[in-house]
């Protein structure tokens, strides 16, 4: 059985021409004019693009006291609908359990995803066994990225010695180690103050986590980073603090890449300052909502290529479990949805603005993620043999986005009334339409687990160029080398 994507034009990373696409199997098997097949979807007036690669999502994750409350069925529905073809989750470990224990979980729990996905897996606490667990992570299990959060005291946080630790053992096994950057101990201290000062609303949620606290971390992580060999992946990049760290050291020619989320873009700290609890609780995310030059930075990195991809970080809480911090924000639970919105929000504010071409919205929607977590170009592109993950873009289709109609499982949505242009009219998950127009034709269990292999480049790399630089002792006459 063969699709044909007939009288589109084709807007990759780097290219945009007028083509059709031949699938079959759930690959581009052709590419050219005139072709054919048992089945055709019409695309005049749309632009076909490789469907949307989220690099950050949590579903059901088991977080402060609670699950989130997508799960990989109702998290890969909500993506699809939107354009996005494939998500990469977070394995997280209990202290002191086995990173392959946290590996079945996560196993277990996405049988039901509805499109392809992949793992990055977390270092949430260290020793020998995790040492040696990682080398089978990256080598069987097909995972190359290892998560740190700096923050989170008390639960998920990693200290430096850890980290730089870890961050070595990724070196050495060709593996990427990701960030969240935020200075857990300052968090901490400055949560205590607010609580202890009768700040206890939302609001103290942003208060303690001001954009230095940020700026630090993700300095403190390159410069580890930069000791260990490593590249570094910085995720969910809200402030210029943080953009301002990753810009120089990209200008020090290190590779490190920063992930702002479309919430960032979109949504600043006036949130927070709502009269209504339920409104500012929902949007409790670490790091939270900042102000306009915020924002027009992360754009600005977006278009000058020193920030990498946009994400979600979609962790989606109801209202009823954001209410488990109504008298002390630091326990609501941290995170908002986004996996539907991203790149309709995208569009509408980055490419129908002039702010970014079609070409750039496809590299920081999917291609540049593809090639960032080595899986390029089996997603990302458009091309023969590449996994037809695909979307049909139709940028007349409008709607206002509103909870009553979206897919995500949670009671409200933080886009609420904001009307987008630029939609997908089909989206195709391994050549499967898995929606069209805005109807779902989703399968649960369609999605299949993604490996990807360890980085065959950039570690080596990196490795060479340390050890050609290492201290050496000069050769002296007469000097004997042992000092006899
Ligand atoms: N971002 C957030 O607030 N929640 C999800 C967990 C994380 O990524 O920090
Ligand atoms: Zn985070
Ligand atoms: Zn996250």
């Amino acid at each position: 059985m063969s699709t044909v994507i007939k009288g589109g034009t084709i807007v990759t990373a780097d290219l945009t021409y007028k083509s059709d696409v031949k699938i079959e199997d759930g690959k581009i098997v052709a590419i050219g004019p005139d072709l054919s097949g048992d089945e055709t979807l019409d695309a005049t007036g749309c632009f076909v693009m490789p469907g949307g690669i989220d690099p950050h999502v949590h579903l059901q994750m088991p977080f402060m006291g609670t699950y989130s409350s997508d799960d990989f069925a109702s998290g890969t529905r909500a993506a699809v609908a939107g354009g996005t073809t494939m998500v990469v989750d977070f394995c997280l470990p209990d202290p002191g359990q086995s990173l392959f224990d946290a590996i079945k979980r996560w196993d277990n729990k996405s049988t039901s995803a509805a499109c392809d996905y992949s793992f990055h897996m977390a270092i949430t606490w260290w020793d020998k066994q995790v040492f040696d667990e990682m080398e089978a992570v990256v080598k069987e299990h097909g995972i190359n990225t290892f998560k740190h959060f700096m923050a989170y005291k008390g639960a998920l946080m990693v200290n430096d010695d850890e980290m730089f630790a870890s961050f070595q053992r990724c070196a050495e096994l060709g593996a990427m180690p990701l960030v969240h950057a935020e200075n857990g101990d300052v968090v901490a201290s400055m949560q205590a103050k607010l609580m202890a000062e009768g700040n206890n609303g939302p609001e103290g949620h942003a208060y303690s986590r001001p954009p230095e606290v940020e700026g630090e971390a993700t300095n403190r992580a390159i410069m580890i980073a930069d000791m260990a060999g490593v590249p570094l992946y910085v995720v969910h990049t809200s402030c210029e603090q943080s953009h301002e760290a990753i810009r120089r050291a990209k200008q020090k020619g290190m590779r490190v890449y920063g992930e702002p989320l479309i919430q960032h873009l979109m949504l600043d700290e006036s949130e927070y300052f709502d009269k209504d609890w339920d409104h500012s609780a929902r949007r409790v995310m670490s790091p939270p909502f900042r102000n306009k030059q915020h924002q027009d930075s992360l754009w600005a990195g977006l278009q000058s290529g020193t920030l990498s991809c946009v994400a979600t970080d979609h962790c989606a809480f109801t209202t009823e479990q954001k209410r488990y911090g109504v008298n002390d924000f630091t326990k609501i639970p941290n995170g908002t949805g986004g996996l539907e919105d991203r790149l309709p929000l995208l569009w509408t504010y980055g490419v129908t603005t002039g702010r970014l071409t079609m070409n750039e919205f496809v590299a920081v929607t999917s291609t540049n993620i593809a090639k960032i977590l080595n899986m390029y170009p089996k997603k990302g592109a458009v091309l023969v043999g590449a996994d037809a993950d695909l979307i049909v873009w139709d940028p007349t289709l409008e709607k206002t986005i509103t909870a009553d109609t979206q897919v995500s499982a949670i009671d409200y949505n933080v886009f609420e009334g904001k009307h987008v242009k630029g939609l997908p009219r089909f989206t195709l998950s391994r050549g499967k339409v898995v929606l069209e127009e805005s109807t779902l034709k989703t399968e649960e269990g369609h999605g299949k687990y993604v490996k990807r292999e360890p980085y065959p480049a950039v570690n080596k790399a990196l490795s060479t160029w340390k050890d050609l630089v290492a201290p050496r002792r000069i050769e002296r006459a007469g000097i004997p080398p042992s000092g006899v």
